[in-house]
């Protein structure tokens, strides 16, 4: 792909910006293959001067990247983008040694110069870098609303859209897609605004899709020279090829949709009188979350984006998963039916029973592990050299835990492709995937 259809302009040009970013590039390029060679870091697949893009596949990388860490027989394995180092960590063991009991220098994310600097977004939930004064504060009021007792208030709730969703399955079963989305975005939708969605066609889930739709062309990989060479966010944006910085600028203004509509739906409600409680209502007057109130809008936009981000999709990836695997072994949902009808003779499952019920506490945990939600979880960054193993890990280097390939490691899953519940009972149980499949450190997923 040449530097002109990465950057958006006509193909038929080079610019001004083309010529910038080759002699950059080459100039760089010097540099950065020294400073590889000089290096302790871990092994990986031979870098060329642009890094290992073409080594990486466009889909399931997780794969490929769990492969290089057997061939080279190392868990932590050095992929190259271009000037910059990710670094993947592929078992258990290396992911809680270095995100959990070394939280404190490993919970920052990287920098999305697109999607996040210069679309005006830094401030989302997931992008906060730990030196950010929001972190501590948004982390602070997710949990405070997720905590294991906080999210008792939510039980009725979950009850009422459980027993419609399992209407819907009754009357059109084929349906049961839009019946999981509906249930998954109706819970947190009420929970972050007070807001009951009403049909599959619902406005505010659509402005959420159309977003995830805009995120997905700012986060492309490899499209935008920016991500590799930050320095570029600096040229003036009626320079030819800087077409990049409006059409982040542009998208970011929509995206902003997102925290804005439900947010401002939400305080419309509760200025009139006449509103659920939710998220947005328990927190509008909280005096002591920020010292201006500008600041505590644009905090409460965020976090409540941030459970409507974080619990949407997840949930109904879960369940989704679930119905497929259902659906490919009769004798395993026999078994977990056999449960539910001995334990609660026809009537319908609440939280307190979760504790009655093993084989089907079993097969969520091997839903989970079969098929990881976040199979790469969400990057992380480290904020100051360390070592490992003997191997650097610079500062800013980019970490991703492969969740996927912990999910399937033959030492601690053995056969890890075929799904079986029974792995998590008796004894000699197998490790319990809630332990990374949520992710890790100061990080971890607050709606776990
Ligand atoms: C099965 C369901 C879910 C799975 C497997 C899951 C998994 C994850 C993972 C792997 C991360 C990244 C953690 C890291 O960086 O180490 C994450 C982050 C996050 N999740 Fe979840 N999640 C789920 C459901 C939810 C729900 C229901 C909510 C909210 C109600 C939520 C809200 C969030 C938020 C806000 C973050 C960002 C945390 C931060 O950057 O500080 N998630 N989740």
């Amino acid at each position: 792909m040449g530097l002109v259809s990465l950057l958006h302009t006509s193909p038929m040009s080079v610019t001004p910006l083309d010529a910038f970013a080759v002699g950059f590039c080459t100039l760089f390029a010097v540099g950065v293959w020294r400073y590889r060679k000089s290096r302790r870091l871990p092994p990986g697949p031979p870098a060329t001067l642009l890094g290992n893009a073409h080594h990486i596949p466009r889909t399931e990388h997780w794969i490929a990247f769990k492969k290089f860490a057997d061939q080279y027989a190392s868990p932590m394995i050095c992929i190259w983008m271009f000037n910059a180092e990710t670094f993947i960590l592929n078992d258990y063991l290396t992911a809680t040694t270095l995100l959990d009991h070394r939280s404190s220098i490993y919970s920052s994310r990287p920098t999305a110069w697109m999607a996040g600097y210069l679309a005006g977004r830094t401030d989302n939930v997931f992008a906060t870098k730990t030196a950010n004064p929001r972190f501590k504060v948004y982390r602070t009021l997710l949990h405070k609303t997720l905590n294991p007792r906080a999210i008792q208030a939510f039980r009725a709730l979950q009850i009422t859209e459980c027993q419609t969703l399992l209407r819907g399955l009754l009357e059109t079963p084929d349906d049961f897609m839009a019946h999981v989305r509906r249930n998954a975005i109706a819970v947190i939708m009420n929970v972050a605004y007070g807001y009951q969605v009403n049909s599959n066609d619902d406005k505010f889930v659509n402005i959420l899709e159309g977003t995830f739709r805009l995120a997905g062309v700012l986060n492309s990989p490899g499209r935008y020279w920016v991500e590799f060479l930050p320095i570029l966010r600096y040229v003036p944006e009626w320079l030819p090829g800087a077409g990049f910085k409006k059409l982040a600028r542009n998208l970011g203004k929509e995206m902003s949709r997102l925290e804005n509509v439900p947010y401002n739906w939400a305080t419309s409600q509760v200025s009139a009188g006449s509103y659920n409680e939710s998220f947005v209502s328990d927190h509008i007057h909280d005096t002591e979350l920020a010292t201006t109130e500008e600041e505590k809008e644009d905090i409460l936009k965020w976090c409540a984006a941030a459970l409507y981000i974080g619990g949407g999709d997840t949930t109904v990836s879960v369940m989704t998963t679930f119905f497929l695997l259902m659906a490919r072994h009769p004798d395993i949902q026999e078994q977990a039916r056999k449960e539910i009808d001995s334990v609660l003779g026809g009537d319908m499952a609440t939280h307190n029973d979760r504790t009655s019920l093993p084989y089907v506490n079993a097969m969520i945990k091997e839903v989970l592990r079969w098929g990881p939600v976040a199979p790469l979880g969400v990057p992380h960054q480290v904020t100051q050299d360390d070592y490992y193993n003997g191997y650097l890990i610079p500062k800013n280097t980019r970490i991703v835990a492969n969740i996927w390939a912990m999910a399937h490691d033959e030492n601690v899953y053995p056969n890890p492709n075929v799904f079986d519940p029974a792995r998590f009972l008796g004894e000699d149980q197998q490790m319990d995937p809630m332990k990374f499949v949520f992710g890790f450190g100061r990080r971890i997923c607050p709606g776990k």
